[in-house]
């Protein structure tokens, strides 16, 4: 059995990654913590966020717990991810980290430190997503040069970061598909007299309203028609399934970063 260590576990994937721990045969709840000053550190983590007690006392930081578990999974914002990945390789403990946000230089810091931890790492966990970001992939490459790509994404208010993981990933693959590099030429904002749209150009733009769980949509779009690739979530179970998935999956795996495509054979379509 594999015991798992939730950060956050009072957050909004927290909570719905204790029903798919304790729903996995291969999975253990082992322990939960929180950022210093959190109101629900000393509560009971089942009574949260599995409306029944199960014995695990969310605690304050990583440290207090880091013997109670193999694998660490992490939904919180992207400095806090960054500080457990250090403990996680001092510890030699495996990670699976679905937070987004996480820089270039954090990016290039986690890979180094992976020398030392197993780490699945991804911006989305959901099955569909990752099988949406091959066809994206594959759609960019088939239509090649004359079509426009673009990409809308849609979340909750309450979301930090933007665009989202997904979207950036999402362009990342289309971008690759045309063999171009996002970085040089993804646009994320437009206002004000921008001149016409450069054929080159992969547009990201960002939503945020009420609720919504996650949207994204890709435009393929030439003269006279459009293909539009979208993915929505009802809910946040198949991003947290997903997690769970990865964190039974990477408890034996060596030493190193690991993608959803790894823990869902998904590299080779
Ligand atoms: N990869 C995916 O499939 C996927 C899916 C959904 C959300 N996310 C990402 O997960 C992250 C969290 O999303 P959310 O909606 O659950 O946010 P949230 O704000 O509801 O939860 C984050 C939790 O992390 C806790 N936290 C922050 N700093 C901490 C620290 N230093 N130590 C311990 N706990 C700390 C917060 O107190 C909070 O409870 C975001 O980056 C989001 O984009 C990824
Ligand atoms: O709710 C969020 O926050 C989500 N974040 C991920 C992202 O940034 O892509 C995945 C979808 C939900």
């Amino acid at each position: 059995m594999v015991k798992v260590i939730i950060a956050g576990a009072a957050g909004r994937m927290g909570q719905r990654i204790a029903h798919m721990v304790e729903s996995h045969s291969g999975l253990q709840y082992g322990a939960a913590f929180e950022a210093a000053g959190h109101p629900e550190i000393g509560r009971d983590a089942g009574e949260l966020a599995l409306g029944r007690k199960n014995g695990v006392i969310i605690k304050e930081g990583l440290e207090s717990v880091i013997e109670q578990g193999d694998v660490i999974i992490d939904f919180t914002f992207h400095q806090a991810t960054m500080e457990f990945a250090r403990i996680a390789a001092k510890h030699n403990k495996a990670m699976v980290i679905g937070t987004t946000g996480l820089t270039a230089e954090n990016l290039a810091e986690l890979k180094e430190l992976a020398a030392n931890f197993p780490c699945v790492q991804a911006p989305n966990m959901s099955v569909c997503v990752n099988v949406l970001f091959q066809l994206v992939k594959k759609t960019a490459a088939i239509l090649g040069d004359d079509y426009d790509i673009e990409i809308i994404e849609a979340h909750h208010n309450k979301k930090k970061d933007a665009p989202s993981g997904t979207a950036l990933k999402l362009g990342e693959m289309a971008a690759e598909g045309v063999g171009r590099n996002l970085a040089e030429v993804a646009v994320l904002e437009r206002s004000g007299i921008i001149g016409e749209r450069k054929p080159n150009e992969i547009g990201i733009q960002t939503i945020r309203a009420a609720d919504i769980v996650g949207e994204h949509t890709v435009y393929f779009a030439g003269p006279g028609e459009r293909i539009e690739l979208s993915h929505r979530a009802h809910s946040r179970d198949h991003f947290a399934k997903g997690a769970a998935t990865a964190a039974a999956w990477v408890a034996d795996k060596d030493n190193g970063i690991y993608s959803m495509f790894d823990v869902l054979g998904l590299n080779d379509l």
